[in-house]
């Protein structure tokens, strides 16, 4: 059963944003607006994919230029930004807290304003709508890489987030387990900026933006960007 009703999706604004790091700027944008559902981020490594995620829910901060979502700015409300804003890591053990699954679910709702009653069904039901409730006791660390990534994302969707981030979320799953991945993310409600090299999950998105040399190079229809894309990396 849905329990996400997402109807309009958060606006995230960049302005004159730059990321210096030892003199370099590894990310240089003059502006960019995300308002879709499906946004994908594309780019050879070490272009700032990472950085552009990380500065959308004020995990980095920018050193020229301003972040907002929904008019917060990250400078100054990160942590409002981090509630509606959820980020899903490549690594899904970079993410997990305790040692059970529902442990850590329930971890993650601590500060949610949830009464402590109701906290236990909220976590099954995340991960029931991602068809692991099977999972909940047992030892995350146990888990295949394939079922963490799931544990994880159930993590942040017991939160509801509007949006959620996803650095690299296929990298670590095996076919199977990664088109399970890809299935549940096409079913999620909620605004989702994804970063991958899987440029089959980046065609699913409705629109693309190709990192360059720390800058936006292409902002286009998957279609578009990718073909752009594969000329750009030759
Ligand atoms: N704290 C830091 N100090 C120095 N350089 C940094 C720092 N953080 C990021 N960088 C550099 O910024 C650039 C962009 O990094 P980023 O992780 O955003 O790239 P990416 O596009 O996600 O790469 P990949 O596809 O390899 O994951 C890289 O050259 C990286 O080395």
């Amino acid at each position: 059963m849905e329990r996400l009703s997402v109807t309009a999706f958060p606006t995230i604004a960049l302005e004159n944003v730059a990321v210096v790091r030892d003199g370099r700027r590894v990310l240089d944008i003059a502006g960019l607006t995300l308002a879709e559902r499906r946004i994908g981020v594309v780019g050879l490594n070490g272009s700032g994919k990472s950085t552009l995620l990380k500065l959308i829910d004020g995990l980095v901060l920018p050193s020229e230029g301003h972040v907002t979502v929904d008019g917060l700015s990250t400078a100054t409300d990160g942590a409002a930004i981090r509630r509606r804003v959820g980020f899903v890591f490549q690594n899904p053990d970079n993410q997990v807290v305790f040692p059970i699954v529902t442990d850590d679910l329930a971890f993650g709702l601590k500060n949610s304003g949830l009464a402590k009653a109701e906290i236990p069904a909220r976590a099954q039901a995340a991960l029931d709508r991602l068809g692991i409730g099977h999972l909940a006791k047992r030892r995350i660390h146990e888990l295949s890489g394939g079922e963490k990534q799931l544990v994880a994302l159930a993590g942040v969707i017991t939160v509801e987030p509007a949006t959620i981030l996803f650095d690299e979320p296929t990298t670590l799953l095996d076919l199977r387990n990664r088109d399970r991945f890809v299935a549940v993310l096409a079913g999620l409600p909620q605004q989702t900026i994804i970063a991958s090299h899987d440029l089959d999950l980046i065609a699913t998105c409705e629109r693309v933006i190709v990192i360059h040399e720390a800058r936006v190079a292409i902002d286009a229809p998957a279609a578009a960007a990718i073909a752009a894309y594969r000329e750009l990396a030759r």
